[in-house]
């Protein structure tokens, strides 16, 4: 089988490092163009490149990528950056996947208001399929623009979906304390992540307010054919990489440790990127590999989930490439173990 010819859009940044390496790896996926702002080869942008890929990256311009016969384009831009990029390529039956976040909600009312920006794209918005594998299965497959899920909201939809779907907690007063690693804010250097800092200090950020809550809402609403409202504070860790995430919701009957574990068996027993845990993981443990680790506890009438997952790969890059996985009729797995 010929190999599916693909594009990365956005190559200075760090999910296109980390994807760029997923690709180098995959069987079934040829890298013929990679898009910059930055008339730089690859190599020179991310030397730990050097060696492994010889492409110059060139400006965004659909028809040349069409003309190299691109098949696929991941879009490792920022939002609103994206929206502008993608049309252009769907209009030339690039199939996408989208790591930003414009295309992940589905009401353009709710971008907006979380957001603060007008959604200018709502005719594929009206398409885009929500890319989180272990929820949208199927769905992902025929699609020709796939939402990419954000990286804090793939531990608290996969941390708590066997949990909504099995109507084991109120679907209100759900409480989910995250913490990421630095490089979940991009390689665009900003003031909060200067090394002095975050270095040797541990911060919540966007309190209340933080765009994820509405995608974290929308996935467990799907899951459980009901709305569900979260209460979801971000922090800022001084580390490189990594997210930890640690949930509170309170059971609607009583449960017990060895039920409910046995329960999120089950639920991901065909999902290979989910590890249930019975320890507490770290985010250690998922470093560098497209694995979620989920725990679930009961502790004093509450339940307890703990789910950790790398947010380059697991959180953008690595189901990035599962998503393409089923685009293209790959086995799920193909490159990421
Ligand atoms: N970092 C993470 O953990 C995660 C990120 N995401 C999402 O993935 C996308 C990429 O993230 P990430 O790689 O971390 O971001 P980076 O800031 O590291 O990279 C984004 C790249 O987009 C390109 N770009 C094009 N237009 C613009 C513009 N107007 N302003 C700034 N950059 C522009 C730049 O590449 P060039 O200079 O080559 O043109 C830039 O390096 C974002 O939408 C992000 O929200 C999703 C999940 C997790
Ligand atoms: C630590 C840190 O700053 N994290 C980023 C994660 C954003 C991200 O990558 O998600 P999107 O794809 O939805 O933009 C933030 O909180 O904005």
């Amino acid at each position: 089988m010929d190999k599916v010819k693909v594009a990365v859009l956005g190559g200075s940044g760090y999910t296109a490092v980390e994807l760029i390496k997923l690709l180098l790896r995959h069987p079934g996926a040829e890298i013929v163009a990679i898009t910059s702002r930055q008339d730089e080869h690859i190599a020179d942008l991310h030397p730990s490149l050097l060696g492994r890929i010889d492409v110059r990256c060139q400006p965004f311009d659909a028809d040349a990528l069409k003309a190299k016969g691109v098949q696929c384009a991941f879009g490792c831009l920022p939002h609103g950056t994206s929206m502008e990029s993608i049309p252009p390529l769907l209009e030339r039956d690039i199939r996408v996947v989208d790591l930003s976040a414009d295309y992940r909600l589905r009401d353009a009312k709710v971008y907006q208001e979380w957001y603060k920006e007008t959604h200018h794209d709502l005719k594929n918005l009206a398409h885009a399929v929500y890319g989180l594998p272990e929820v949208y299965g199927d769905a992902i497959n025929g699609a020709k623009l796939v939402a990419n899920p954000g990286c804090y909201p793939q531990t608290a939809i996969l941390g708590l979906a066997p949990l909504v779907a099995h109507k084991l907690i109120e679907r209100s007063g759900i409480v989910i304390d995250s913490k990421s690693g630095v490089s979940g804010g991009g390689r665009t250097p900003k003031l909060n992540f200067h090394f002095p800092e975050c270095n040797e200090s541990v911060s919540a950020y966007a309190v209340g307010t933080h765009r994820h809550t509405p995608e974290i809402e929308q996935a467990l609403s799907d899951v459980a054919g009901a709305p569900v409202s979260v209460i979801f504070t971000p922090h800022l860790m001084p580390m490189d990489r990594g997210i930890l995430s640690t949930i509170y919701a309170t059971p609607t009957r009583a449960v017990t440790e060895p039920e409910l574990t046995e329960l999120y068996r089950s639920y991901y027993a065909d999902k290979p990127f989910v590890r249930v845990r019975t320890a507490p993981p770290a985010t250690k443990d998922t470093t560098g590999t497209n694995f979620l680790d989920v725990c679930v506890k009961v502790v004093r009438g509450k339940v307890l989930v703990l789910a950790a997952e790398d947010n380059l790969v697991r959180g953008a890059s690595g189901v990035a490439v599962q998503n393409f996985n089923r685009l293209f009729g790959f086995d799920e797995r193909a490159g990421l173990l």
